[in-house]
Formats: C-alpha cells, structure tokens, sequence
C-alpha cells in the first residue's frame, strides 16, 4: 500500500510511504542494485548503516545462478543473503536481452542460450512469476519487452502491445496464484513501454493500469535515448498513474536526472552507477564525478569529500588512488559506500526538502551545482 504524504508545489514531486512484506520505503527512494543477491562489495550491516531500505535483486541473474532449488531451498532470498528488509526483483525480461546468447522471443516467451555455460532457458511471464514467488521478493515486476532505442513507430507498438499481452498473462497467473492481498502478499509492479512516443506510452499506461497492479515502473529508459526523451517520457507517463501508488523509473539515474525525475512525478530509482563506477575509481560528488584514478589525486591528502559515510573517513584521495591503481579491495569497497552514501543521502535530502516545502531551492541547487564532466 503506498500513502502519498506530501506534495510539492512548484512540481510534480511526491513524498510518499510504500508499506511491503519486509518494511515501509519512505519515497522518493534510491535502490541500490544486488544483482547476484549482494550489492557488490557491501556488509547487509553497511548497507543498514546507510539508511538503505529496499534493495534489487534480478531473476535472470539468480535463475541462472545459483538457481531458484538452492534460494528456495534456503527459504527465499532474504534468508539466503542475511537481508530482512524490502528487496525488489527485476522480472529477467531486460537481462535476457542485454546477456543472453542467441535469443529467439516469441508469443510464449524467449527461448536463449544462458550467458554462463550457455545451458538453453527459457523464459516467459508465468515462468517470471514463478521464479519471484521461489525468490519472495516483497516487490516482483512483471515480465516485459524492454523495447531497444532508437525504433521505428511500429516497431515500438508490436512491442508494447507483446508487453501487454504479457502482463495479461502475468495478472492471470497472480489472480490463480496469489489471491491474497494485503499483510505479507508480494507486490507485482507493471511496466510501461512505448519507446519515445506519447500515444503508445498513454496507451500503454491506461490499459497497464486497468489490469490493476499495486505500483507501476516507467520501462524502456536509460537504454540510450537522449535524455531530453527521458524527461518527455516520464512527463507524459506520471499523470495516467495512480496518484496513490509508487511509480519506479527503471535503471536511472544520474543525480541530476533523479532530481528532475523526482520532480516529474516519480518516487523510485535504481542504478548501478554509484556502485559500477565505483570499481573503476570514480567518486560522486556535489560538483560532479572525481576520477581518482587522475593522476592529480596523487598528492591530494584533503579527505574523499567533505560529505561522506563514517567508514570513508580518515581517508585521503592520494591514499584511495593508491588503491585503486593496485586493485587492492577496500579501494572499491570505500568508493561504493562513499557512492551509496552520496545517491542514499541524495533521495533523503529530497524527501526532507518536499516536506519542508523547499524542494524548488533543492532542486536548482543539485542541478546547477552538479557538472556532468569527470573532475
Ligand atoms: C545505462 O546503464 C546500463 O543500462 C542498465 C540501466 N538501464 C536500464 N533500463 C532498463 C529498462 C528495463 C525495462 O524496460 N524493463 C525491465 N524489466 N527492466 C529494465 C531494466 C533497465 N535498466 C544498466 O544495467 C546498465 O547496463
């Protein structure tokens, strides 16, 4: 169930409450992405100590490996990862076509070949929500075509009508299988596809919405598109959705993209820059991403940042570059806390700003201070 709180006036920003099986999600909210059931490089108790609330799992990723006998052998996903709050699972549609090998899709499904030892799968919608009801997610998504960019028009309906056909299916399977609402039920979240054209992204979202499911993603994004068509998307999309259900902008964004995102309407995001860019060395700030890998860092002995996580303290960009260029572990274990922290303390400070009835100030203030170009 999803409380809408607060409302901003200068925007379409929400302040919201989304209550789930493992724990209530203040909105907005960033979801840090655990693919393989752990965010890479991150304690289930670091993840707590940044105020994490809700975080991704991928069906795909776990049906391949280790395998949904195993994690339901251990009694689902959160007992198998020691996590007991909030976990979201990505249906595996978006993976199968971004990993697979020699991928066939057809009305019943895709048929593929897996990325790891190339053991040929198949994936469908009721196999989907078959496979999330074993992981017992407390937010399941629904099994989509993530429609690629650029396409043509017609391109872009025969798959958002194949994206309703499958949620069909998906609504059948969750009506004779999980009649049950309410208390510890799983939440399935539709998908809204469409490409970059309004009519078939309105389309898609009334008759997505007339299916009834218990929130709604904005699929099809982050694949490409210019971001001008992104911000188009959701601006078109938010107004057909449920004023009181959580909406989820799929694989965004950067910060200045969640904040505009933010203030079109959208209540949740998950991405895998913060903990991706990480690894190669590069650390969020409120200017914009520093590569410590530049050899400018080398003498650098000022903290990481003024702003970052207690177990990112003491330690100086001269020393974090140092780690990096030996590939030593903790080098990525502090920039991923430090990323965390810097999207976590982000989507805090605009639930506190729409509260406080200050989210224009914070909004201008991200995005004007913020440089896309790497320090
Ligand atoms: C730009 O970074 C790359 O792109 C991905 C983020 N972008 C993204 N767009 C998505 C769209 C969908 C969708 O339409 N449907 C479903 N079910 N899941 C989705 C997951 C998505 N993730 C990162 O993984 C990274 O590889």
């Amino acid at each position: 169930m999803f409380e809408l709180l607060a409302t901003d006036p200068s925007s379409s920003a929400r302040r919201g409450r989304l209550t789930t099986p493992h724990g209530v999600i203040e909105t907005p909210i960033f979801m840090p992405v655990g693919t393989q059931a752990t965010v890479k490089a991150v304690h289930p108790q670091e993840l707590r100590s940044l105020d994490a609330q809700i975080i991704l799992g991928n069906t795909y990723h776990l049906w391949v490996r280790p395998g949904t006998e195993i994690i339901g052998a251990a009694g689902g996903l959160h007992k198998f990862m020691n996590w007991d709050r909030p976990i979201l699972t990505d249906s595996g549609g978006f993976q199968v076509f971004s990993l697979a090998k020699l991928r066939k899709l057809k009305e019943e499904g895709c048929y593929f070949n897996n990325h790891v030892d190339g053991t040929p799968m198949f994936l469908g919608p009721e196999t989907a929500m078959e496979i999330q009801a074993t992981l017992g997610s407390d937010i399941a998504m629904l099994f989509d075509e993530c429609t690629p960019w650029p396409c043509k028009h017609e391109d872009a309906r025969s798959s958002m009508e194949l994206t309703l056909r499958w949620a069909r299916r998906c609504r059948d399977w969750i009506d004779k299988h999980q009649p049950q609402t309410g208390g510890g039920a799983q939440l399935h979240f539709g998908i809204v596809q469409g490409s970059t054209f309004e009519d078939l992204r309105q389309r898609c979202a009334r008759e997505m919405v007339a299916m009834g499911f218990s929130g709604y993603a904005i699929g099809g994004l982050s694949v490409g598109e210019p971001e001008e068509d992104m911000m188009r998307i959701a601006e078109w999309t938010c107004p057909l959705l449920p004023q009181n259900q959580a909406r989820y902008a799929m694989g965004l964004g950067t910060p200045p993209q969640i904040v505009e995102l933010i203030a079109r309407g959208i209540d949740m995001f998950d991405c895998v820059l913060p903990t991706r860019l990480a690894r190669n060395g590069t650390a969020y700030t409120h200017d914009g991403p520093m590569n410590l890998r530049n050899n400018k860092f080398a003498k650098d002995f000022r903290p990481l940042s003024e702003d970052t996580h207690p177990l990112c303290q003491g330690f100086s960009r001269a020393y974090i570059r140092h780690l990096i260029n030996t590939q030593e572990v903790l080098g990525l274990r502090l920039i991923s806390l430090h990323n965390l922290h810097f999207y976590l303390s982000l989507a805090s400070r605009a639930r506190l700003a729409i509260e406080q009835g200050c989210f224009a100030e914070f909004r201008a203030e991200v995005v004007a201070r913020y440089q896309n170009r790497p320090e």
